[in-house]
């Protein structure tokens, strides 16, 4: 979010004693572009201005982390599915976005090519074991070693790599997770235009296939019998 600055103001107040009427409009409209800038906050710069398609053929490539030397280098063999924003707590977001965006990728086709010794595991307690780099901070992959739907499923986020044509983003998930983080509850309608706008749907947990994916998992784990598959 970029906040008002002195030079915003200066065509007009240091070059001329008195505005033309075209520098007044002018001045306007600069004023109303902060304004609009000031009133939505950043979802996430792979979502703020449209969301770029990426190329169904795309084969894969590596992430790296933010550090400036000695990189922790992920290399992924595919592309990844699933990709989608999410607001939960729990995933890294870039500086100023309140949004993760996280796809998946099956783990046999993720390998850590470099700088492997400074990875940490961010939370072990938790499902995923998100693997951060512990000078940058960056979570370079999350992994689910326990019994669970998504087991086998590396979560990546595909904005740490130079390759273009990544799955974009198909929806979003854990909107309303961000309100426990401090995000005011008043904006979500703003929040959730915003990614109908830009062709998200949204969810306070997870997209429905992803959700019966879950339920499948439970529901076999429980012994339950479907009555119509
Ligand atoms: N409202 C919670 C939701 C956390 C949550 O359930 N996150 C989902 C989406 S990433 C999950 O699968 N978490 C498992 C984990 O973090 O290990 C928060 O924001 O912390
Ligand atoms: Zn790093
Ligand atoms: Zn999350």
């Amino acid at each position: 979010m970029r906040g008002m600055q002195l030079s915003d103001w200066m065509p007009c107040t240091s070059q001329h004693l008195y505005n033309t009427p075209l520098e007044i409009a002018q001045l306007c409209i600069q004023v109303q572009t902060n304004l609009l800038t000031f009133t939505m906050a950043s979802i996430h710069p792979l979502v703020d201005n449209g969301v770029t398609k990426g190329d169904p053929n795309f084969p894969g490539g590596s992430l790296q982390c933010r550090c400036p030397s000695n990189q922790v280098v992920v290399a992924l063999k595919s592309n990844i599915a699933h990709n989608h924003a999410c607001g939960c707590s729990k995933c890294w977001k870039p500086a100023g976005a309140l949004f993760s965006i996280v796809g998946v990728i099956p783990r046999d086709n993720l390998s850590v090519e470099a700088n492997a010794s400074k990875l940490k595991i961010v939370d072990p307690s938790a499902v995923i074991q998100r693997h951060a780099c512990s000078d940058c901070g960056v979570h370079m992959y999350g992994r689910i070693e326990q019994a669970h739907p998504f087991h086998g499923l590396d979560f990546v986020h595909a904005e740490l790599s130079k390759q273009k044509g990544w799955q974009e983003p198909q929806f979003a998930g854990f909107v309303s997770s961000i309100i426990e983080q401090g995000y005011n509850p008043e904006g979500m309608d703003a929040i959730r235009s915003k990614f109908k706008a830009n062709g998200l749907d949204t969810y306070d947990a997870l997209s429905p296939p992803l959700m019966d994916l879950i339920a499948t998992f439970t529901a076999k784990k429980a012994g339950v019998k479907f009555a119509n598959l």
